[in-house]
This record gives C-alpha cells, structure tokens and sequence, in this order.
C-alpha cells in the first residue's frame, strides 16, 4: 500500500452500477485483466495496488470515470462515477464526506452524461475488434496465421485499399467526365474496380525476430513481479500490464536477453526504484528502447522519470548501470549475453512514456551510432533517427522503388535526371539511388535524421546527394526553384514516403505545379491517407491540375515488412503527361 500525495485523493461518492445509484462499499467486479474493487476507494486516501488480484484504487474523480468507460467495454458492466463535476475540491477530501449523498440534480446531471458516453461506447463497439487476451494476440495478432495465410490477406486489405481510392477519385469527379482509366476492368475478379496493374505482394526475407527497434515498458506484470517488456491494458489510462515478450516472435533472442539484463537491475535495486506509475507519476524505471543492427550490435537506452531522485543517487544510478550492463556485455559465459555498442541514459519528466526528441541523452558507455547495411550501403543510426524496422524486408521495399523510379528515367536523354526524396529519414532511399541519378535532393523534418543523412552521404562517398532540412510543407517550393528543379533541363522523380499522416496539401501542390514532375512514386504506412492524398492528386478540381494536368495510378504492389501484425507498406506508381 503506497500513501496517495495530498493532490490526488478521493471524492468519488456513489458508482451508477447496473442502473442505479450505489455506494462504493457495496460493489465488486472482476475483469479480465482487472479486478474492481471500489470498497478500496473508500480507504481514507491510501492506493492499493493488490499485486495478485490486480485491484485498483481510485485517485480522482476523473479517473474513476475513465475506469468505468473501460469496464464497459470489457465485461459490460455499467459502473460511473457520479461525481466528474467537483473535480477542484476533489484533491482535499477525505473519506468523510465519500459517504454524503450528492444532490438529485446533480445525479441526474452525471446521468445523462453517463449515458452519453455509454451510447457513444455502443456505437463504437459496433467497429472496435475484441481486445487481445495476452502480449502475443496485441503484438502480433496474425501469429496465430501461417505466413502465407498472412499475406494472402494483406494483399486482399491492400486490394481493398486500391478500391477504395478509386471510388473516392471517382467521386471527386461528380459529374465531369472520368478519366479513361476508369474504362480498364481487368478479367481478374479479385481485381474488380482496381483499374491499374496490381502486382501483388512482396514478403519478407525475414519473418521472426526481424524488429531492428523495439520499446519495452518498465512496469509490472500480471503477478506484479517488475518486468521489462511489452504493455498490455490501457496505458493512456494509465491501466496496464508489462509483460514478458519472451514468446513474442518479432523480437530477436538478443533483444529478449537485453530486457532481461535491465529486468535484473531492477529487481535487485526494487527496495529503493520503482518502476513508473503513470497514474500517480511516481517511480523511476519507465522505458527500454533497443536498436540493433544485423550483426547484433546494439544501442540501449534506458528512459527513466529523474523527478524524485538526487544528482548524487542519479550518479549512483549511471555507475551501477554501467558496470552491470559492462558484466554481461560481449560476455560470451553468460546466458544473457548481448552485444553493446552504447548505452544510454535518457531522462523524461512528462506524465507519458513518449519523449520528446530533445530529452536529455547521456551516453554512459560506447558509441553514439550503430552501422547497418542496406543494399551495400553502411548507414549510421543514432538512438532517436528514424530507420525502417525490418532491415531485410526494406531492402525489398528500396529495391522495388528503385526498380520503377529508374524505369522510366530516359538514360539516353540529356536531361539532368533528379530524384526528390520527400520525407528521407536517414537518407536511405535517395542513397541506394544515387549512384543512378544525376542528382538527389532530400527533404526531412527531423534535425538528427538529416544529419545522420549527411553523414551516411560521406561514409558512403555519395557526392550528389543533398539533404533540405525542414518541413517539406514549408520547403518544397522554394527548394525546388533553389535546387533548379524546374528548369526544362531537368526530369524529376519524385519518392514520396511520408509518415501515417500522410503529405500535407501544400506538398502536393507543389509537386502538381512542378514543370517537371511527371512521375510520383508513394511509398506509404496508411492506406487512409493514401486515398486522401490521391484524390487531390488525381481529382479534377483544382485549377493547378488543370494547367499541368491530374495524376492517374497507374501500378501498385504491397510489401509485408511487417509479418505476424496487421500493418502493409504499399507502394503505389501515380503518372501524367505534363501539358507543355
Ligand atoms: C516513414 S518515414 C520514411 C523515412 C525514409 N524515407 C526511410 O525509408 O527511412 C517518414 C519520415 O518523414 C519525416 N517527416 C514527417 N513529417 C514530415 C514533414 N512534414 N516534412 C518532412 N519530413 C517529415 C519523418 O521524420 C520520417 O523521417
């Protein structure tokens, strides 16, 4: 039993459970991976947390209302708070007035605010999908799948996909007349309304313990014993397991033999740190991040809350770490041994998990990069740069997009033959392309990413290479005059490969205004915003397309990179005829 801070005990006066009001002392629920019991709440401001039964208490008065939405969603169980409203005398009350009857006016108030979001719930019920029942069903929901089994219904979703921007391309149009490709039907009836040539999918090389990048959650596991390893629960509520991925196929043995040595020190140091609780922002362990290369180097960071520690017992913290993780490092008696290129220290005071890119980073021992190679290529990636996370399967994934990029670059013309890399991370793409081109411009947002992307450049003596750094929305204009991009000189391809949110409008109008832009490749991680994306490419509306003329897909493939989750890349080939 863990005393609550004086900002966070409890009002919470009746539960509206199974249709009527009740006190708190009267009901108990089990759930699946929770037991309620809200008789705890009631225990004069002190937070349980059983280590068996997993019982929670409640710590204000919005939580509790988090707490009963999550209920119904699990059991059905209808268990509300009645008391969102006073949340600013809240933090002082003692449980005294827990047993006070609340005002009729009020109850009815909460009423109808609980059913609001009880019916809220039963619409989004109708398209939520069961909730996994353990750490492999969440991290790998097609496990229980053969791969062929997988693929086969990646490339039915990715089908579904192609239709979909069809159809919303053709409802853009209205009552203009369609573009001619909306004639082509292909025989193939799996293909029906997919009017382009669909290449299937590409799987990957490697489909276990693929992952170059996991993140571990430092917390406790269903037998409360602290644990390094995968969440499972509502983390955003701040209700969760962490759980062993030892079973978890995606992750390499190394990296499972990596969460265990952080698992060690913090069992043998739990006396005096905690793992992190979200709900009370208490603890110090919180986060484990591994990159790995494919020789089994890797980088460790280890995330921690700093708030409630000294300088001094920081320092103890870094030494301790350091002469730990040093005895099983390259320490081939060991069980656990890994390979450690650097470790890292990285503090982080916000309430979740995510840091910003900008939290303090102490490399406690070895190097601040890792190499790996990507289609006869070394590329440095430091703890936070974005790198693919499947390392064979984007070779894959880089080889198709090379492959059509360079098909239609005319090597006989004299024109200067340019790639424009939006969105280039690292650099990867626009580098396993270089050696192809006249010139690749880059475009990337992130500061690190950019400049691991030069130095990739240089290690891999790559000299027509330049890499803009900024938001491709704020950018690609006036790079592209810059960079001489426009001129009747030149043929540029553009490899778009934006994160889940997809190119902002200004980056597509500045690509549909470009003289030279004939060709787009996408690459992209969200067949949502693909479709959305597309429509303002290929749609008929805007009077830029009309002087330089819409886009149409014209081929697209799937690429698993992903094997054993739900996600797909998909690369998709958009083409025009610029009006001269
Ligand atoms: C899916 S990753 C692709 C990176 C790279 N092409 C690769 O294959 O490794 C998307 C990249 O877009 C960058 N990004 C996100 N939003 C951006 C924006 N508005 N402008 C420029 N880059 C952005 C991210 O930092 C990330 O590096």
């Amino acid at each position: 039993m863990k005393p609550l801070n004086q900002a966070s005990k409890i009002i919470a006066q009746q539960f509206f459970y199974r249709g009527k009001f009740i006190k708190p002392t009267t009901i108990t629920t089990s759930l699946n991976q929770l037991k309620f019991n809200p008789s705890l709440i009631v225990n004069n401001g002190v937070q349980h947390q059983n280590a068996t039964s997993r019982s929670f208490s409640i710590i204000n008065n919005n939580t509790l209302f988090s707490h009963s939405l999550m209920m119904q969603e699990e059991e059905g169980a209808r268990v509300s708070s009645t008391n969102n409203n006073n949340s600013s005398s809240s933090s002082m009350a003692t449980s005294n007035n827990l047993n006070k009857k609340m005002p009729e006016e009020q109850q009815q108030q909460n009423k109808r605010k609980f059913n609001h979001h009880n019916n809220r719930n039963k619409k989004n019920k109708k398209v939520k999908k069961e909730k996994p029942s353990n750490v492999i069903e969440a991290v790998t929901p097609l496990a229980h799948l053969t791969y062929e089994e997988q693929l086969v219904k990646k490339e039915g979703e990715t089908l579904d996909c192609m239709r979909e921007m069809f159809s919303e391309i053709k409802k853009s149009y209205g009552t203009a007349e369609l573009p001619e490709y909306y004639t082509i039907q292909p025989e193939d009836e799996k293909l029906k309304d997919v009017h382009l040539t669909w290449c299937g999918i590409l799987s990957s090389p490697q489909t276990e313990g693929y992952r170059n990048n996991c993140e571990f959650t430092c917390g406790y596991n269903s037998e409360d014993k602290p644990t390094v390893g995968f969440r499972q629960g509502l983390f955003s509520q701040g209700i969760f397991n962490a759980e062993s991925p030892k079973d978890v196929k995606i992750v390499s043995d190394s990296m499972k033999r990596a969460v265990l040595v952080l698992q060690k020190f913090i069992e043998q140091h739990h006396d005096t740190y905690k793992c992190y609780a979200q709900k009370t922002h208490t603890g110090l362990w919180r986060l484990m991040k591994v990159r790995e290369n494919r020789n089994g180097e890797m980088l460790i960071i280890v995330q921690i809350n700093p708030t409630e520690i000294s300088e001094e017992a920081m320092q103890t913290i870094k030494t301790n770490l350091i002469s730990h993780f040093k005895s099983f490092d390259k320490n081939e008696s060991s069980d656990l041994s890994i390979n450690v290129k650097g470790l890292f220290l990285q503090q982080h005071t916000g309430v979740s998990n995510a840091a910003p890119t900008d939290a303090p980073l102490d490399l406690l021992y070895g190097e601040q990069t890792i190499v790996e190679e990507v289609l006869g290529l070394k590329f440095n990636i430091s703890p936070m740069s974005f790198f693919q996370v499947n390392t064979k399967g984007v070779e894959v994934l880089y080889s198709k997009v090379k492959e059509w990029t360079l098909e239609s670059m005319d090597k006989e013309s004299n024109k200067e033959r340019v790639l424009l890399d939006v969105c280039s991370g690292t650099g990867t793409i626009g580098s396993t392309m270089a050696s192809s081109v006249s010139r690749v411009i880059g475009i990337e947002m992130v500061e690190s990413s950019v400049n691991d992307a030069r130095k990739n450049a240089q290690l891999n003596n790559i000299q027509n290479i330049t890499f803009v750094c900024g938001k491709a929305e704020d950018t690609i204009t006036t790079k592209m005059v810059e960079h001489n991009l426009n001129s009747s000189n030149v043929e540029c391809v553009a490899v778009v490969d934006p994160p889940r949110s997809g190119l902002h409008k200004k980056v597509l109008e500045s690509i549909l205004r470009s003289p030279t832009i004939e060709k787009l490749i996408y690459v992209s991680c969200n067949p949502k915003t693909l479709v959305e994306n597309a429509i303002r490419l290929c749609g008929p509306t805007s009077t830029v397309r009309a002087s330089y003329g819409a886009f149409k897909p014209v081929k697209a493939i799937a690429v698993d990179m992903f094997p054993h989750t739900e996600h797909c890349e998909m690369i998709c080939v958009f083409e025009r005829k610029l009006k001269k």
